[in-house]
Protein backbone atom coordinates (compact mmCIF):
# COMPACT_ATOMS: atom_id res chain seq x y z
CA UNK A 1 0.00 0.00 0.00
CA UNK A 2 1.37 3.31 -0.76
CA UNK A 3 0.45 7.24 -0.87
CA UNK A 4 -0.01 9.01 -3.81
CA UNK A 5 1.12 13.02 -3.69
CA UNK A 6 -1.18 15.73 -1.96
CA UNK A 7 -2.22 17.86 -5.10
CA UNK A 8 -5.48 16.79 -5.55
CA UNK A 9 -7.89 14.19 -3.97
CA UNK A 10 -8.15 11.52 -6.17
CA UNK A 11 -10.39 8.37 -6.09
CA UNK A 12 -9.68 5.36 -3.90
CA UNK A 13 -8.10 2.28 -6.08
CA UNK A 14 -8.27 -1.05 -4.14
CA UNK A 15 -6.62 -2.63 -6.31
CA UNK A 16 -3.16 -0.30 -6.41
CA UNK A 17 -4.05 0.38 -2.59
CA UNK A 18 -3.40 4.10 -2.87
CA UNK A 19 -4.22 6.60 -0.42
CA UNK A 20 -3.66 10.18 0.46
CA UNK A 21 -2.27 11.26 3.70
CA UNK A 22 -3.89 14.17 5.09
CA UNK A 23 -2.07 17.28 4.47
CA UNK A 24 -3.39 21.16 4.41
CA UNK A 25 -2.67 20.98 0.66
CA UNK A 26 -5.47 18.83 0.28
CA UNK A 27 -8.33 21.36 1.74
CA UNK A 28 -6.65 24.58 2.47
CA UNK A 29 -7.62 26.41 -0.35
CA UNK A 30 -11.39 25.22 0.28
CA UNK A 31 -11.10 26.81 4.41
CA UNK A 32 -13.59 29.63 5.47
CA UNK A 33 -12.46 33.39 5.76
CA UNK A 34 -14.91 35.75 6.77
CA UNK A 35 -14.25 39.25 5.11
CA UNK A 36 -15.62 42.82 5.59
CA UNK A 37 -19.17 41.66 4.34
CA UNK A 38 -19.20 39.04 7.34
CA UNK A 39 -21.82 39.06 9.88
CA UNK A 40 -22.77 36.50 12.36
CA UNK A 41 -25.50 34.69 10.57
CA UNK A 42 -23.50 34.57 6.95
CA UNK A 43 -20.35 33.06 9.26
CA UNK A 44 -22.66 30.14 9.70
CA UNK A 45 -25.09 28.59 12.23
CA UNK A 46 -24.73 25.83 14.09
CA UNK A 47 -27.25 23.69 16.19
CA UNK A 48 -26.20 20.93 18.35
CA UNK A 49 -28.45 18.44 20.10
CA UNK A 50 -27.79 18.72 23.50
CA UNK A 51 -28.40 16.04 26.08
CA UNK A 52 -28.97 15.18 29.63
CA UNK A 53 -27.63 14.30 31.98
CA UNK A 54 -24.86 13.64 29.86
CA UNK A 55 -24.34 17.44 29.12
CA UNK A 56 -20.42 17.90 28.75
CA UNK A 57 -20.70 16.28 25.36
CA UNK A 58 -22.46 19.23 23.60
CA UNK A 59 -20.52 21.87 25.11
CA UNK A 60 -16.85 20.87 24.30
CA UNK A 61 -18.33 20.02 20.80
CA UNK A 62 -20.45 23.64 20.69
CA UNK A 63 -16.78 25.43 21.75
CA UNK A 64 -15.23 23.52 18.69
CA UNK A 65 -17.78 24.59 16.45
CA UNK A 66 -17.29 28.38 17.59
CA UNK A 67 -13.82 28.36 17.77
CA UNK A 68 -13.29 26.47 14.19
CA UNK A 69 -15.20 30.23 12.89
CA UNK A 70 -18.66 29.48 12.80
CA UNK A 71 -20.89 32.80 13.78
CA UNK A 72 -23.22 31.53 15.94
CA UNK A 73 -23.06 28.49 17.75
CA UNK A 74 -26.69 27.58 19.37
CA UNK A 75 -26.87 23.88 21.30
CA UNK A 76 -30.52 22.59 21.90
CA UNK A 77 -31.25 22.04 25.16
CA UNK A 78 -33.83 20.35 26.90
CA UNK A 79 -36.04 22.84 29.60
CA UNK A 80 -34.60 20.77 32.52
CA UNK A 81 -31.19 20.93 31.50
CA UNK A 82 -31.30 24.99 30.94
CA UNK A 83 -29.43 25.90 33.87
CA UNK A 84 -26.49 23.48 33.52
CA UNK A 85 -25.84 24.65 30.35
CA UNK A 86 -26.71 28.30 30.37
CA UNK A 87 -24.52 28.84 33.60
CA UNK A 88 -21.38 27.58 32.08
CA UNK A 89 -22.31 28.95 28.45
CA UNK A 90 -21.37 32.80 27.26
CA UNK A 91 -21.07 33.34 23.88
CA UNK A 92 -22.43 30.05 23.28
CA UNK A 93 -26.38 29.83 23.42
CA UNK A 94 -28.57 27.53 25.01
CA UNK A 95 -31.93 27.44 23.46
CA UNK A 96 -34.45 25.36 25.56
CA UNK A 97 -37.17 23.32 24.61
CA UNK A 98 -40.34 21.61 26.60
CA UNK A 99 -41.63 19.23 23.71
CA UNK A 100 -40.59 17.53 20.76
CA UNK A 101 -42.49 20.02 19.22
CA UNK A 102 -40.13 23.32 20.28
CA UNK A 103 -37.31 21.00 19.54
CA UNK A 104 -38.78 20.30 15.65
CA UNK A 105 -39.09 24.14 15.66
CA UNK A 106 -35.74 24.84 16.53
CA UNK A 107 -34.53 22.63 14.45
CA UNK A 108 -36.52 24.21 11.20
CA UNK A 109 -35.35 27.69 12.00
CA UNK A 110 -34.04 28.87 8.58
CA UNK A 111 -30.66 30.12 9.48
CA UNK A 112 -28.83 27.25 10.98
CA UNK A 113 -25.86 26.00 8.37
CA UNK A 114 -25.30 23.10 10.03
CA UNK A 115 -26.46 20.35 12.59
CA UNK A 116 -24.78 17.72 14.87
CA UNK A 117 -26.07 15.40 17.04
CA UNK A 118 -25.02 12.75 19.43
CA UNK A 119 -22.34 13.89 21.92
CA UNK A 120 -24.36 13.06 25.30
CA UNK A 121 -27.75 12.59 22.92
CA UNK A 122 -28.51 9.03 24.55
CA UNK A 123 -29.05 6.37 22.17
CA UNK A 124 -33.13 6.35 21.84
CA UNK A 125 -35.44 6.30 19.77
CA UNK A 126 -35.90 10.36 20.35
CA UNK A 127 -32.22 10.91 19.49
CA UNK A 128 -33.18 8.80 16.29
CA UNK A 129 -36.20 10.51 15.62
CA UNK A 130 -34.21 14.22 16.16
CA UNK A 131 -31.43 12.56 13.84
CA UNK A 132 -33.95 11.94 11.06
CA UNK A 133 -35.53 15.55 11.27
CA UNK A 134 -32.38 17.52 11.26
CA UNK A 135 -31.71 15.14 7.61
CA UNK A 136 -35.12 16.20 6.61
CA UNK A 137 -34.08 19.90 6.50
CA UNK A 138 -31.45 18.72 3.81
CA UNK A 139 -28.28 20.80 5.26
CA UNK A 140 -25.38 19.08 6.40
CA UNK A 141 -25.61 17.16 9.36
CA UNK A 142 -23.09 15.31 11.49
CA UNK A 143 -23.85 12.16 12.92
CA UNK A 144 -21.70 10.79 16.20
CA UNK A 145 -21.49 9.04 18.88
CA UNK A 146 -24.98 8.24 20.77
CA UNK A 147 -27.04 9.23 17.31
CA UNK A 148 -24.69 6.38 15.45
CA UNK A 149 -25.74 3.85 18.25
CA UNK A 150 -29.02 4.69 18.47
CA UNK A 151 -29.24 3.47 14.78
CA UNK A 152 -27.74 0.14 15.84
CA UNK A 153 -29.79 -2.51 13.53
CA UNK A 154 -31.56 0.30 11.99
CA UNK A 155 -29.05 1.56 9.69
CA UNK A 156 -31.45 1.21 6.72
CA UNK A 157 -34.00 3.95 7.78
CA UNK A 158 -30.81 5.92 8.48
CA UNK A 159 -29.44 5.45 4.58
CA UNK A 160 -32.79 6.25 3.21
CA UNK A 161 -32.87 9.61 5.32
CA UNK A 162 -29.65 11.01 4.16
CA UNK A 163 -30.62 13.32 1.28
CA UNK A 164 -28.29 16.03 1.60
CA UNK A 165 -24.35 15.96 2.70
CA UNK A 166 -23.86 13.87 5.91
CA UNK A 167 -20.80 12.93 8.17
CA UNK A 168 -20.71 9.76 10.23
CA UNK A 169 -18.06 9.94 12.67
CA UNK A 170 -17.78 6.49 14.21
CA UNK A 171 -15.01 4.91 16.52
CA UNK A 172 -14.67 0.79 16.00
CA UNK A 173 -17.53 0.02 18.76
CA UNK A 174 -20.08 2.65 17.22
CA UNK A 175 -19.03 1.60 13.35
CA UNK A 176 -19.15 -2.47 14.54
CA UNK A 177 -23.07 -1.44 16.04
CA UNK A 178 -24.30 0.53 13.04
CA UNK A 179 -23.07 -1.68 10.02
CA UNK A 180 -22.74 -4.91 11.72
CA UNK A 181 -18.58 -5.38 11.47
CA UNK A 182 -16.13 -4.84 12.89
CA UNK A 183 -13.33 -2.51 11.38
CA UNK A 184 -10.35 -4.27 10.31
CA UNK A 185 -6.48 -3.28 12.13
CA UNK A 186 -5.01 -3.47 8.31
CA UNK A 187 -5.36 -0.30 6.50
CA UNK A 188 -6.35 -1.35 3.14
CA UNK A 189 -9.72 -3.84 4.40
CA UNK A 190 -10.38 -1.31 6.60
CA UNK A 191 -10.93 1.83 4.34
CA UNK A 192 -12.83 -1.17 2.02
CA UNK A 193 -15.19 -1.59 4.61
CA UNK A 194 -15.56 2.22 4.93
CA UNK A 195 -15.58 2.53 1.45
CA UNK A 196 -18.57 0.25 1.69
CA UNK A 197 -20.58 1.76 4.41
CA UNK A 198 -20.34 5.42 2.68
CA UNK A 199 -21.55 3.96 -0.43
CA UNK A 200 -24.39 2.74 1.48
CA UNK A 201 -25.50 5.48 3.29
CA UNK A 202 -23.71 8.25 0.55
CA UNK A 203 -22.48 10.29 3.60
CA UNK A 204 -18.65 10.23 4.37
CA UNK A 205 -17.46 8.24 6.79
CA UNK A 206 -14.41 9.00 9.00
CA UNK A 207 -13.10 6.38 11.05
CA UNK A 208 -11.70 6.96 14.01
CA UNK A 209 -8.59 5.58 15.44
CA UNK A 210 -4.98 6.31 15.90
CA UNK A 211 -5.01 6.40 11.93
CA UNK A 212 -8.33 7.90 10.90
CA UNK A 213 -10.04 7.14 7.64
CA UNK A 214 -12.21 9.64 5.83
CA UNK A 215 -13.50 8.31 2.76
CA UNK A 216 -16.38 9.88 0.67
CA UNK A 217 -19.57 8.35 -1.39
CA UNK A 218 -17.38 9.14 -4.22
CA UNK A 219 -14.60 6.58 -3.69
CA UNK A 220 -12.12 9.28 -2.21
CA UNK A 221 -9.97 8.42 0.64
CA UNK A 222 -7.66 10.25 3.09
CA UNK A 223 -5.77 8.91 5.74
CA UNK A 224 -4.84 10.80 8.76
CA UNK A 225 -1.50 10.01 10.04
CA UNK A 226 -0.76 13.03 12.35
CA UNK A 227 -2.74 12.60 15.46
CA UNK A 228 -0.62 11.93 18.46
CA UNK A 229 -1.88 9.21 21.26
CA UNK A 230 -2.87 12.03 23.78
CA UNK A 231 -6.23 12.44 21.69
CA UNK A 232 -7.15 9.07 23.17
CA UNK A 233 -9.22 10.83 26.11
CA UNK A 234 -12.51 11.32 26.74
CA UNK A 235 -14.53 13.82 25.10
CA UNK A 236 -12.29 14.27 21.99
CA UNK A 237 -14.16 13.04 19.81
CA UNK A 238 -16.83 15.21 21.08
CA UNK A 239 -14.50 18.11 19.88
CA UNK A 240 -13.88 16.84 16.72
CA UNK A 241 -17.83 16.34 15.66
CA UNK A 242 -17.56 20.36 16.78
CA UNK A 243 -14.72 21.05 14.28
CA UNK A 244 -16.36 19.28 11.27
CA UNK A 245 -20.00 20.51 11.69
CA UNK A 246 -18.60 24.59 12.27
CA UNK A 247 -16.63 24.02 8.84
CA UNK A 248 -19.85 23.00 7.50
CA UNK A 249 -22.24 25.34 8.47
CA UNK A 250 -19.31 27.89 7.24
CA UNK A 251 -19.97 26.14 3.84
CA UNK A 252 -16.96 24.09 3.67
CA UNK A 253 -17.54 20.96 1.27
CA UNK A 254 -18.24 17.66 3.80
CA UNK A 255 -15.46 15.52 2.92
CA UNK A 256 -12.80 18.12 2.47
CA UNK A 257 -14.35 19.87 6.09
CA UNK A 258 -13.92 16.27 7.54
CA UNK A 259 -10.26 15.84 6.50
CA UNK A 260 -9.74 19.45 7.36
CA UNK A 261 -11.16 18.86 11.19
CA UNK A 262 -9.02 15.85 11.67
CA UNK A 263 -5.71 17.45 10.85
CA UNK A 264 -6.61 21.03 12.81
CA UNK A 265 -7.71 18.21 15.59
CA UNK A 266 -4.51 16.27 15.52
CA UNK A 267 -1.96 19.47 15.37
CA UNK A 268 -4.08 21.37 18.29
CA UNK A 269 -3.67 18.25 20.64
CA UNK A 270 0.57 18.23 19.21
CA UNK A 271 0.45 21.68 20.52
CA UNK A 272 -0.53 21.06 23.84
CA UNK A 273 1.64 17.36 24.63
CA UNK A 274 1.04 15.30 27.28
CA UNK A 275 -1.96 16.10 29.81
CA UNK A 276 -4.52 17.29 27.41
CA UNK A 277 -7.94 17.14 28.03
CA UNK A 278 -10.81 17.36 25.59
CA UNK A 279 -11.21 21.08 26.81
CA UNK A 280 -7.69 22.26 26.28
CA UNK A 281 -8.34 21.35 22.32
CA UNK A 282 -10.63 24.10 21.15
CA UNK A 283 -8.81 27.19 22.53
CA UNK A 284 -5.80 25.47 20.75
CA UNK A 285 -7.65 25.71 17.58
CA UNK A 286 -7.16 29.37 16.78
CA UNK A 287 -3.32 28.98 17.18
CA UNK A 288 -2.79 25.97 14.30
CA UNK A 289 -5.46 28.18 11.82
CA UNK A 290 -3.13 31.21 12.40
CA UNK A 291 -0.04 28.84 11.41
CA UNK A 292 -1.65 27.27 8.56
CA UNK A 293 -2.67 30.21 7.39
CA UNK A 294 0.56 32.59 7.95
N1 LIG B 1 -17.56 15.00 28.96
C1 LIG B 1 -18.60 14.28 28.56
O1 LIG B 1 -19.73 14.60 28.86
C2 LIG B 1 -18.34 13.09 27.74
C3 LIG B 1 -19.41 12.39 27.24
N2 LIG B 1 -19.26 11.39 26.38
C4 LIG B 1 -20.50 10.84 25.85
O2 LIG B 1 -20.85 9.71 26.59
C5 LIG B 1 -21.66 8.88 25.80
C6 LIG B 1 -21.16 7.47 25.82
O3 LIG B 1 -19.79 7.46 25.47
P1 LIG B 1 -18.88 6.24 25.97
O4 LIG B 1 -17.51 6.65 25.72
O5 LIG B 1 -19.22 5.84 27.35
O6 LIG B 1 -19.39 5.09 25.06
P2 LIG B 1 -19.02 4.71 23.59
O7 LIG B 1 -18.06 5.63 22.95
O8 LIG B 1 -20.31 4.46 22.87
O9 LIG B 1 -18.27 3.33 23.80
C7 LIG B 1 -19.01 2.20 24.20
C8 LIG B 1 -18.20 0.96 23.97
O10 LIG B 1 -17.79 0.89 22.60
C9 LIG B 1 -16.67 0.00 22.51
N3 LIG B 1 -15.57 0.49 21.66
C10 LIG B 1 -15.09 -0.18 20.63
N4 LIG B 1 -14.15 0.48 20.00
C11 LIG B 1 -13.98 1.61 20.66
C12 LIG B 1 -13.12 2.69 20.48
N5 LIG B 1 -12.25 2.76 19.46
N6 LIG B 1 -13.22 3.72 21.32
C13 LIG B 1 -14.11 3.68 22.35
N7 LIG B 1 -14.95 2.65 22.57
C14 LIG B 1 -14.88 1.61 21.72
C15 LIG B 1 -16.19 -0.20 23.94
O11 LIG B 1 -16.66 -1.48 24.31
P3 LIG B 1 -15.79 -2.79 24.03
O12 LIG B 1 -15.73 -2.95 22.53
O13 LIG B 1 -14.46 -2.55 24.62
O14 LIG B 1 -16.58 -3.85 24.69
C16 LIG B 1 -16.92 0.88 24.71
O15 LIG B 1 -17.10 0.51 26.05
C17 LIG B 1 -21.67 9.50 24.40
O16 LIG B 1 -22.84 10.27 24.28
C18 LIG B 1 -20.49 10.41 24.42
O17 LIG B 1 -20.65 11.51 23.53
C19 LIG B 1 -17.97 10.90 25.97
O18 LIG B 1 -17.72 11.47 24.71
C20 LIG B 1 -16.88 11.28 26.95
C21 LIG B 1 -16.96 12.70 27.41
N1 LIG C 1 -4.12 5.99 19.96
C1 LIG C 1 -4.59 7.07 19.37
N2 LIG C 1 -3.77 7.88 18.68
C2 LIG C 1 -4.24 9.00 18.10
N3 LIG C 1 -5.54 9.40 18.16
C3 LIG C 1 -6.40 8.62 18.83
C4 LIG C 1 -5.98 7.43 19.46
N4 LIG C 1 -7.07 6.88 20.05
C5 LIG C 1 -8.11 7.69 19.79
N5 LIG C 1 -7.71 8.74 19.06
C6 LIG C 1 -8.55 9.83 18.59
O1 LIG C 1 -9.22 10.39 19.73
C7 LIG C 1 -10.59 10.67 19.44
C8 LIG C 1 -11.47 9.82 20.35
O2 LIG C 1 -12.81 9.97 20.01
P1 LIG C 1 -13.97 9.07 20.63
O3 LIG C 1 -13.58 7.63 20.60
O4 LIG C 1 -15.21 9.46 19.95
O5 LIG C 1 -13.98 9.54 22.16
P2 LIG C 1 -15.06 10.35 23.01
O6 LIG C 1 -16.40 9.69 22.77
O7 LIG C 1 -14.61 10.20 24.42
O8 LIG C 1 -15.07 11.77 22.56
C9 LIG C 1 -10.75 10.37 17.96
O9 LIG C 1 -10.51 11.56 17.21
C10 LIG C 1 -9.66 9.34 17.67
O10 LIG C 1 -9.22 9.31 16.33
Amino acid sequence: MHKLANTHIQAYNPAMSHYQSNSPALWQSLLPQPDSNSHKYSRGYVMIQGGYPVTGAARLAALAAARSGAGITAIAVPAVALNIYASQLLSIMAKPYASTLDLYALIHDPRIGAFLIGPGAGASKETRETTLTMLQTAKPVVIDADALTAFSRKSDSLKKAIIGQCVLTPHDGEFEKLFGLRPAVQLPERIAQALVAAKQTNSNILLKGANTIIVGPDERVIVNENAPATLATAGAGDVLAGLITGLLAQGMPSFEAAAAAVWLHSEAAKLYGMGLIAEDLPGLIPKVWHQLTA
